[in-house]
C-alpha cells in the first residue's frame, strides 16, 4: 500500500512514533491508532522506523511519557538514527521542550503533523489561506516555549530579555498576518455565499466522512466526473461541487475535506468556508470505509465533528463503501448492525442505484403532489413553478392550464399566497 508516494531520490525523514494510551483503551485499538499515525507520517513524506506504546493512567504533564520511557526513546533515537519523534497527541510547549532536551531529537505532535500534510496538499487559494491561518494559530501559543525558558532562568521582575522582545515582535507580525488572512477568508466566504444563492432551488447533498473513506470516488461514480481520489489521507482539502440529476431532481453534490480523530479545533475553524457547504446542505451522505476494523470509531469521530460544527439536524444516509473488499459474512454482520445503512462500492459501481433511491426518498419526503387548474391569464404570475416544482403533467382545459406537480411545502405556501392575490386557481385534487 502507498508505494506510489515512495520516492527513492528523496531522503525521507526517519520517524519514531509514540503514543500513550489509558486504561480505557484496549491495546489493539491503541495499535490501530498508531497505524493511522503511520499513515499520516507516510502521507507527510516520512518513514516510520519504529513505534512505541506506553500504557499509563495519564500522559505525564511535563514529558508526556514517563521518565524511564523518555530514556528509552533517547536510546532508540540514537541507535536507529531517528530524525523526528512523532506523538499521537498534541503536546504542550513544556512537553515539547522537555522531550527535545531529553532525547536530542526533533519533536512533532499530531496537530503539527496534520497541519504539515494540509500545507503540502493545499492547492486552491482558499485552501492555502485556510491552512496558513490554522498553522499560525497553532504556532502562536507555542512561541512562548522559548521565552518562558529564558525568563525562568533569569527569574523574577525585570527579566524582559532579548528573547522575549523577539517573540513579542514575531507575535505582532503573526497577529497582523492572521488578521490579513481572516480578511481574505471573509471575502472568499462572501463570494461563496453569493455563488450559493445563485444556485436557486437545487437539492444540496454533501459527502462527509473520515479521510480516505472514498468520498471523492463516490462523487466521481455518482456524477460521472473526475475528482482527485487517491489512497492517501487528505487527498481533498477544498470542496468541489457537481451538478447532476436523480429522477428529475436537480442535485448539487459536494465533496469536501475528510475528518480524522483529534482534528485540531483551530483547523475546523479555519476551514469554515470550505465546510459551509456541509452546514448549508439538505442531505448528508456519511461515507464509511466498510473494510476498516474501526468503522464505529470512524462514525463516532465524524458525528462528533459534525456536532462541533453545529451540524446535527440534517437528514443523512449512512453509506458503507468499499464492500467489494468484504466477504458476504462481514456484509451480513454490518447490515445487521446498521439496518438503515446503504452498502456500496464506489469503485466497482455496486449499490449506487439503491443509494440514489434513498436520496430521492429523502428529497421527496418534503414534497407534496398537487393538481391545480390555473387560468391561462394568470399563468405567467406563477412562472416560478417551472423552476421550483417538478411538473408531472400539463394539460389545457378550456382557458385554464391544469398542472400536476410536486413541490416542497414552503414553495406551496408561496404559490398559494400568489394565487390568493390573483384570486385565481382552483385545486382539482
Ligand atoms: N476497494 C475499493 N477501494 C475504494 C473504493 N472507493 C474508494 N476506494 C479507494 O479508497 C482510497 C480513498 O478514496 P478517496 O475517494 O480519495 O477518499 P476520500 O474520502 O475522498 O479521502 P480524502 O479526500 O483523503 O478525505 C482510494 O485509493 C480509492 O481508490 C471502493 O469502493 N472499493
Ligand atoms: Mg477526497
Amino acid at each position: 500500500m502507498f508505494e506510489e508516494i515512495r520516492n527513492s531520490d528523496i531522503v525521507q525523514e526517519r520517524a519514531l512514533l509514540v503514543a500513550v494510551y489509558g486504561p480505557g483503551t484496549p491495546r489493539v485499538q491503541a495499535e490501530e491508532y498508531l497505524d493511522e499515525l503511520e499513515l499520516l507520517t507516510y502521507t507527510a513524506g516520512g518513514v516510520t522506523v519504529d513505534k512505541v506504546l506506553q500504557n499509563r493512567m495519564h500522559p505525564d504533564a511535563s514529558t508526556y511519557v514517563g521518565s524511564g520511557k523518555l530514556r528509552e526513546l533517547k536510546r532508540m533515537a540514537g541507535e536507529k538514527n531517528i530524525d523526528t519523534l512523532i506523538f499521537d497527541d498534541d503536546l504542550s510547549p513544556t512537553q515539547i521542550r522537555n522531550i527535545e532536551k531529553g532525547t536530542k531529537a526533533k519533536v512533532l505532535d499530531r496537530s503539527g503533523l496534520i497541519l504539515d500534510i494540509f500545507a503540502s496538499r493545499a492547492k486552491t487559494a482558499a485552501a492555502k489561506t485556510q491552512v496558513e491561518l490554522a498553522q499560525l494559530q497553532y504556532l502562536l501559543p507555542r512561541l512562548t516555549r522559548f521565552w518562558t525558558h529564558l525568563s525562568r532562568q533569569q527569574g523574577g521582575i525585570g527579566t524582559r530579555g532579548p528573547g522575549e522582545s523577539q517573540i513579542e515582535m514575531d507575535r505582532r507580525m503573526i497577529d497582523k498576518r492572521i488578521a490579513t488572512l481572516k480578511d481574505k477568508l471573509e471575502k472568499i466566504d462572501q463570494q461563496r455565499q453569493t455563488q450559493r444563492k445563485g444556485r436557486s432551488k437545487k437539492n444540496r447533498v454533501s459527502l462527509v466522512g473520515y479521510t480516505n473513506a472514498g468520498k471523492s470516488t463516490l462523487m466521481n461514480a455518482l456524477t460521472e466526473t473526475e475528482v482527485l481520489a487517491e489512497n492517501r489521507l487528505f487527498a481533498t482539502l477544498d470542496s468541489t461541487v457537481r451538478q447532476y440529476e436523480i429522477e428529475n431532481h436537480d442535485i448539487l453534490l459536494s465533496d469536501t475535506v475528510g475528518f480524522i480523530r483529534k482534528l485540531p479545533h483551530d483547523l475546523i475553524e479555519s476551514f469554515k468556508s470550505t465546510l459551509d457547504e456541509v452546514r448549508e446542505c439538505d442531505i448528508l451522505l456519511h461515507v464509511v470505509d466498510a473494510s476498516s476494523r474501526m468503522t464505529q470509531d470512524y462514525i463516532d469521530v465524524v458525528e462528533d465533528t459534525l456536532e462541533d460544527m453545529d451540524v446535527d439536524d440534517k437528514k443523512s444516509v449512512l453509506v458503507f463503501n468499499k464492500v467489494d473488499l468484504l466477504d458476504s459474512h462481514k456484509i451480513t454482520e454490518l447490515k445487521h448492525r446498521y439496518p438503515d445503512a446503504v452498502f456500496v462500492s464506489a469503485e466497482r459501481n455496486i449499490g449506487l442505484a439503491k443509494l440514489e433511491d434513498e436520496i430521492t426518498e429523502l428529497i421527496e419526503e418534503d414534497y407534496v403532489t398537487k393538481t391545480m387548474k390555473i387560468p391561462a391569464a394568470k399563468y405567467e404570475g406563477v412562472a416560478f413553478l417551472h423552476r421550483e416544482a417538478n411538473i408531472i403533467e400539463k394539460k389545457y382545459v378550456g382557458a385554464d392550464v391544469e398542472l400536476t406537480f410536486s413541490i416542497d411545502k414552503p414553495d406551496l405556501m408561496r404559490l398559494e399566497t400568489l394565487l390568493d392575490n390573483n384570486d385565481a386557481a382552483e385545486s382539482v385534487a
